[in-house]
């Protein structure tokens, strides 16, 4: 049976914004208090969706959520009609606000944890949501998350959804942006590598000193229970501390992979000869032959990295087996990693080719193309059961961009979110695009 990764963009919301509220994220801290533009995010995002369907793979969309999220706040005390409470908490608390104003569920690399079929023990795709419980402005998403995608996801013949693990540090979750797996062939059984910052438990295990760890092992090993994997199909490495403490907040900062291949700087991991030795050897009992390109610190410094995105990269599979290295415009104007990649794919490697997009908007909060893609392999018959109003067509495509030039500002600042009207536009946009996508109901504002 054939099979295909799928990968599901996340749709910028209505209240993109600069808010600063990601500490140990270098981009998110050093553009706070930026003028956004709301529309142009939302278009670059679309542009690339469309321009990874125009290439033939299968794409999807994952909607935003309803912001300011008034309940959020009304839940640490404010009161009163829905704009009284955002402008209490605009006079009182602005971070606060702006924590309830972020549209940080693009992101939906950090929205779960997903399993392929061929991997799980009943043999269904199961979905974890992540709980990002490290930053207040991230664990506000969850809820609404595993509503949208029971609505994408509906078929419990198909596909399995657990909530989100409990909401405390110890479980600190960050979804798919620390897991990768490796495969000979999407619809086979393969490998799933977590990655974690740190233990909760273990105190053998290092920790960063400057910044915080947000995945921990704990959590990654109760995902990898949840969805009922096996031993054998399993790895968990930890992330180098050393580098969280640059900047690297999540494993996607500085590691992909695809297929076979794991693309990764030299300094992403600790114990880095034993893990790849691990991964060599499970994927090889599967039927498959992994393979590695690490990145030298020499041609590319963790700095570099974290600058450029580079390893926010989407690594694609192409009909031929070679791969497609999806980077954002940064990697192009650092010469050091625009060099390095033209070496990359002159070398006669799996990366054959690179496509740069223009990611700017997210990028200056801190998420690259592989930030804003959620992978979910499927069978062709998984596929067939999924929601067909989320999956990307020429159509839809055109509907979106209509959509988001009908209902998004095109600059936002701090001071327009006291703004109650921005509620009222988000709700009336996201109630119109739950019609696009076929969702059903799905919003807070919608259910209660
Ligand atoms: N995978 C990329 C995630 C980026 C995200 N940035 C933010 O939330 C920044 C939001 C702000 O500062 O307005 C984060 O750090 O989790």
């Amino acid at each position: 049976m054939k099979s295909f990764e799928v990968n599901f963009d996340g749709l910028v919301g209505p209240t993109h914004n600069y808010g600063g509220l990601s500490f140990g994220n270098v981009a998110s801290q050093s553009n706070s208090q930026q003028a956004s533009n709301p529309k142009e995010a939302a278009l670059q995002g679309l542009e690339k969706m469309k321009a990874l369907m125009d290439m033939g793979f299968v794409q999807g969309v994952l909607a935003p959520q309803e912001r300011p999220d008034v309940s959020a706040l009304r839940r640490l005390g404010f009161s009163g009609s829905d704009a009284h409470v955002i402008q209490q908490a605009a006079k009182e608390a602005m971070p606060l606000l702006v924590a309830s104003c972020s549209a940080s569920s693009m992101w939906v690399a950090n929205a779960a944890t997903v399993s392929p079929s061929a991997d799980t023990q009943d043999g269904r795709v199961h979905f974890t949501a992540a709980n990002l419980n490290c930053k207040f402005h991230r664990s506000i998403e969850h809820p609404t998350t595993s509503r949208v995608l029971s609505a994408m996801f509906a078929d419990q013949q198909h596909f399995a959804h657990h909530g989100a693990l409990p909401a405390v540090a110890q479980f600190g979750d960050e979804g798919a942006a620390n897991h990768t797996r490796f495969c000979r062939d999407y619809g086979e059984a393969g490998v799933e590598f977590f990655v974690f910052g740190r233990s909760a438990f273990d105190s053998r295990y290092p920790a960063p000193q400057k910044y915080p760890a947000r995945q921990t092992l704990e959590a990654s090993q109760a995902v990898a229970r949840l969805h009922g994997l096996s031993e054998a199909g399993v790895v968990f490495a930890q992330q180098n501390p050393a580098v969280i403490d640059q900047g690297v907040f999540h494993n996607d900062v500085i590691a992909v992979g695809n297929g076979e291949l794991l693309f990764h700087h030299q300094d992403a991991f600790l114990n880095t000869d034993q893990m790849l030795a691990e991964l060599q050897a499970k994927l090889s009992a599967r039927g498959g032959n992994f393979q590695s390109i690490c990145v030298p610190r020499d041609q590319v410094a963790v700095e570099d990295a974290v600058r450029s995105y580079l390893f926010n990269s989407q690594l694609l599979s192409r009909a031929d087996g070679s791969m497609l290295l999806i980077v954002p415009e940064e990697c192009r104007a650092n010469p050091r990693v625009w060099q390095y990649l033209q070496g990359l794919t002159a070398a006669g490697g799996p990366i054959r080719e690179i496509k740069v997009f223009d990611l700017k908007q997210s990028m200056q909060n801190g998420g690259g193309p592989a930030c804003l893609r959620l992978r979910v392999a499927l069978k062709e018959t998984e596929l067939a059961a999924v929601n067909p109003g989320v999956i990307m067509t020429p159509a839809l495509y055109d509907a979106l961009t209509q959509w988001v030039n009908t209902h998004y500002r095109d600059a936002l600042r701090e001071s327009d979110l006291a703004d109650p009207q921005l509620l009222l536009e988000c709700r009336t946009a996201l109630d119109e695009l739950t019609q696009i996508l076929k969702l059903g109901a799905v919003y807070p504002f919608q259910i209660n």
